[in-house]
């Protein structure tokens, strides 16, 4: 499934006036690549995310998930479209305080019933196990430093494997070794599945796995020196 966004410009309440957090962005991800996006803090990573994920509504701009024109959807359908798709990860994970961390990554697929229980089970535990979280399954959040929150949030977004993966900042929280294997991971699922994946990132040390590097400046995109892929942004 892959991404479009045309001519994107959000703008946020500020005092009297209005900040221009996103300005006329475009920007395209094709089923099966893997797109970092980069830029210094406050210019607009966040935010183009937000708006990819259908959970911000953009001044101005088209957001095309799947050839589906996203602004024509009802709040319901959006939310529907993003269950159902899309794998998002935020800085911030927000885990149930009463579920264990196996019990955070199995309830998507409860919910949309993909599978047998035994299935369910058996994938969060991988899915667990490869973030590193292997022995910690039976802790509730609470338990949990906030890197270890943060696992969750990305073993739980890709449980249900998404079409469209929006990833913000996956590897903050993470040592290099565990930032490198879970990038790893979304390279492999992003080529293997045909995921449209989108990852916010400050660690330009790690941008191999990207098919493509975009960097915002001041809400816009610039062309990054040294990539490749800049042609068409
Ligand atoms: N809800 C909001 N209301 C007003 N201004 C906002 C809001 N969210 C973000 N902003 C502003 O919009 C701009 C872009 O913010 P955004 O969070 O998208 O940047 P970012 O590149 O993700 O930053 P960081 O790397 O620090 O996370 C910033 O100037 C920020 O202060």
């Amino acid at each position: 499934m892959s991404l479009t966004l045309h001519d994107i410009t959000l703008t946020y309440a500020d005092g009297e006036g209005r900040l221009t957090a996103l300005d006329g962005v475009d920007l395209d991800v094709p089923a099966g690549t893997l797109t970092a996006i980069v830029g210094p803090s406050g210019s607009g990573k966040s935010s183009l995310l937000a708006v990819a994920a259908t959970l911000v509504t953009p001044d101005r701009g088209r957001v095309v998930v799947g050839g589906t024109e996203t602004g024509a959807l009802s709040a319901a359908e959006r939310a529907e479209l993003r269950r159902r798709r899309m794998g998002i990860v935020f800085q911030q994970p927000n885990l149930l305080a009463s579920l264990t961390a196996l019990e955070q990554v199995e309830l998507m697929a409860r919910i949309d019933g993909h599978g047998r229980s035994a299935e369910i089970r058996e994938r969060a535990r991988e899915l667990l196990a490869t973030v590193g979280l292997a022995d910690l399954a039976h802790r509730r959040p609470h338990q949990l430093s906030g890197g270890q929150r943060q696992r969750i949030g990305i073993a739980r977004a890709l449980m249900n494997t998404p079409a469209l993966l929006l990833v913000d900042e996956p590897t903050s929280a993470l040592d290099h070794e565990r930032g490198a294997a879970v990038l790893d991971l979304l390279g492999r699922l992003t080529r293997e599945r045909g995921t449209a994946t989108i990852l916010v990132t400050h660690d330009r040390a790690r941008l191999t796995v990207a098919d493509r590097v975009v960097e915002l400046v001041d809400g816009r995109v610039r062309a990054t020196p040294g990539s490749p892929s800049q042609c068409g942004t």
